[in-house]
């Protein structure tokens, strides 16, 4: 804990106020002027070291993405990242995900990416899942009528809870993969994470889950 509350990861964010947003509030509902275009916008919760994100922003130019980590010593070496490679459809948000809905306003995102989440195995931490239903409640009001979850684990345990989590709640299951790396998926970009465990020989995981469908 103490490497993650280190005064320098802080200095240096707030140094490069044009990568990470410092006023989030104060963009909600008008992110399209920030990032000057109309594409859609897609977040990584969780974002980690930043590999997923900046490699995706490169592949899709036509897609703004937004990062957001809890912790600056972690983030900041995604921000190395976006400052090495001057992506302009990258930005980053060192905040917590249960203020989701202070930063973005309802329908504002269209597609959100939970790649590796902590998976809180103790029962009595389960509201801090980020497929905990208090969390799905927050990603169902700023996801857009068609948008959707893609979520990656190595943690089966997660896995079948997170599918039932979004069951329950009401996300459609469009996908399901049980060995990713094993699979006919084409395209699909590696994590920090995702290569750490797939390298020790562990199963990935993956689902795309459809936000509820509206009553009319
Ligand atoms: C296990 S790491 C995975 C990092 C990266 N996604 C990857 O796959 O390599 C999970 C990350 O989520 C971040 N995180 C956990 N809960 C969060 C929350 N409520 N809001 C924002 N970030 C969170 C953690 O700080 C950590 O960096």
């Amino acid at each position: 804990m103490r490497l993650r509350n280190k005064p320098w990861a802080k200095d240096k964010i707030a140094a490069y106020p044009q990568y990470v947003i410092p006023d989030p509030e104060a963009r909600r509902g008008r992110w399209h002027e920030l990032f000057g275009n109309d594409r859609p916008i897609h977040i990584e919760i969780g974002t980690g070291k930043g590999k997923f994100i900046t490699e995706m922003a490169k592949l899709h130019p036509d897609v703004n993405f937004i990062g957001i980590e809890l912790y600056p010593s972690v983030l900041v070496s995604a921000l190395d990242k976006l400052i090495e490679s001057e992506l302009p459809n990258v930005r980053l948000l060192n905040a917590n995900a249960k203020d989701l809905t202070s930063f973005f306003a309802d329908g504002e995102i269209a597609r959100i990416y939970l790649n590796f989440s902590d998976p809180w195995p103790k029962k009595r931490h389960e509201k801090r899942r980020l497929t905990y239903r208090d969390f799905l409640a927050l990603y169902d009001r700023i996801l857009s009528a068609d948008g959707d979850i893609h979520l990656k684990t190595d943690n089966q345990s997660f896995f079948e809870y997170s599918l039932v989590s979004l069951s329950q709640y009401g996300f459609v299951l469009a996908a399901v993969q049980l060995d990713l790396h094993r699979s006919d998926i084409v395209g699909n970009v590696m994590t920090e994470y995702e290569e750490k465990f797939s390298a020790k020989g562990n199963r990935i995981y993956r689902c795309e889950a459809l936000r509820p469908p509206q009553q009319s």
